[in-house]
């Protein structure tokens, strides 16, 4: 059997990242910056006021107070947008609004606050300074400037900033694509009667949120049944073989069984470049993976065990840090973190075993939560941590240090 460190680095192997591309502002959130942004643009664009009221020459208000106010003429109104910018000869004062540009000669803004509020003569009730309330241009970013470096990942204030220096598109690590097909003959779609020995189709469902939430593509959601044909025939549909998809997630159809339908696609013996291996874990030991069509081309396959909490835990361990590297998003591996265990737990000789806990974040404490059984999927559900059992732990008491993956940490 392998081990757990040894099928995360086949896996973290198979998925590589896809070459960058640029794409339009709003498809790039949430993706990695594939190359730094240089700002075409100095911000502000121009001279702005950063408050409304009347551009001045400080010299003309020098003194003005509330009992001994300046009063002068409104020679220009200045809204945000205006795009002619006048001059202000001295002696006078022009409305101005926050955002709209500073005319020429004036050196600081009044705010309305200290004024009348007058349109065509204003009595001014505070004396300014040099550049007060006046936002220079490139205060903010000179043109030129690398403003987000490469790898950092576009979220909305690096979108916000990316949209004010006028760039409509970035250059991005873009989103692995990724096929999820369940497998079984058992398997209905949700909101459909059930006929005895049916089940449900969920992890279809599951798996592709877990792919969308670890940031990646979901192209399709296939269920198909223990039927070779039907297995090869989602495959061409969603474009397998026609690069439109980097990883192919299966569920089921990889165990011992005489309906195997993702090993009778594959063949047993990996002379068709997907290998089927044991893991020392507990829950997900039979796992797939590989290459579809060959060893260095052709989309990527994981085959995960059907059994529900297999198919999730798999997911977390193995799937979900690969794809977020090859994405180069942060926090491929979900943060870890040291608990005391609340109770006495048992674990399988041999295998590393994750449990799906309750871990309490104020007192570092950690309960275990539900069964060690792999269609425990009630327990999952709303587990918000896994408890990560070494493969030579058997036994560990109540008050035993015991590793966490925090499930609500990034
Ligand atoms: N003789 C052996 N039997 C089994 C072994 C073994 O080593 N020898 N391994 C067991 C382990 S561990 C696991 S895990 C499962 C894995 O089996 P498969 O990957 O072949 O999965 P299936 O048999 O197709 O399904 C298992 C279980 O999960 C249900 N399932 C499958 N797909 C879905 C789905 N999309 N939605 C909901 N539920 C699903 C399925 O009905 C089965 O109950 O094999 C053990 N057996
Ligand atoms: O590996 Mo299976 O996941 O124990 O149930």
């Amino acid at each position: 059997m392998r081990s757990v460190e040894e099928h995360q680095r086949a896996v973290a192997d198979l998925i590589r990242p896809r070459p960058p591309v640029t794409v339009a502002l709003s498809d790039a959130e949430g993706l990695a910056l594939a190359a730094d942004v240089i700002a075409p643009i100095s911000l502000p664009v121009f001279d702005n006021s950063g408050m409304d009221g009347y551009a001045v020459l400080a010299d003309d208000v020098a003194g003005a107070t509330p009992d001994n106010p300046v009063t002068l003429p409104v020679t220009e109104d200045i809204p945000a947008g205006r795009t002619d910018i006048p001059t202000l000869t001295p002696g006078s004062a022009h409305r101005i609004m926050t955002g709209a540009p500073v005319p020429h000669g004036a050196d600081g803004v009044i705010p309305v606050e200290a004024t009348d509020g007058g349109a065509d003569v204003v009595r001014i009730g505070a004396a300014t300074t040099r550049g007060r309330h006046i936002r220079p241009a490139g205060s903010d970013v000179s043109a030129g400037a690398t403003v987000l470096r490469a790898g950092q990942l576009v979220n909305a204030p690096t979108a916000g900033l990316a949209a004010a220096l006028g760039l409509a598109e970035l250059p991005v690590q873009p989103r692995q694509r990724v096929l999820v097909i369940s497998t079984g003959s058992e398997l209905v779609e949700p909101g459909t009667p059930l006929a005895p020995g049916q089940i449900y189709e969920s992890n279809g469902v599951m798996l592709s949120a877990a792919v969308r939430e670890a940031g990646a593509e979901v192209v399709a959601t296939a269920t198909v049944a223990d039927d070779t044909a039907a297995f090869t025939g989602v495959l061409e549909r969603y474009g397998v073989y026609d690069g439109a998809v980097d990883l192919v997630i299966t569920s089921g159809g990889v165990s011992a069984g005489a309906y195997e339908v993702v090993k009778d696609v594959f063949g047993r013996d990996g002379d068709q470049g997907v290998h089927f291996v044991k893991v020392a874990m507990q829950p997900g030991m039979p796992q797939g993976i590989g290459r579809i069509g060959g060893a260095g081309s052709g989309a990527a396959i994981i085959t995960l065990p059907g059994n529900p909490v297999s198919a999730q835990v798999s997911f977390e361990v193995f799937v979900r840090p690969a794809l977020r590297r090859a994405m180069n998003l942060p926090s491929p591996d979900r943060p870890r973190r040291n608990a005391v265990l609340r109770e006495k737990l048992i674990s399988p000789a041999g295998k590393r075993q994750f449990r799906r806990g309750l871990l309490d974040h104020e007192t570092a404490t950690v309960t275990s939560y539900g069964p060690p059984a792999s269609h425990h999927l009630r327990y999952l559900a709303s587990a918000n941590c896994l408890l990560d059992i070494a493969d030579d732990v058997t036994e560990l008491p109540a008050g035993a240090e015991v590793q966490v993956w925090d499930l609500t940490g990034w």
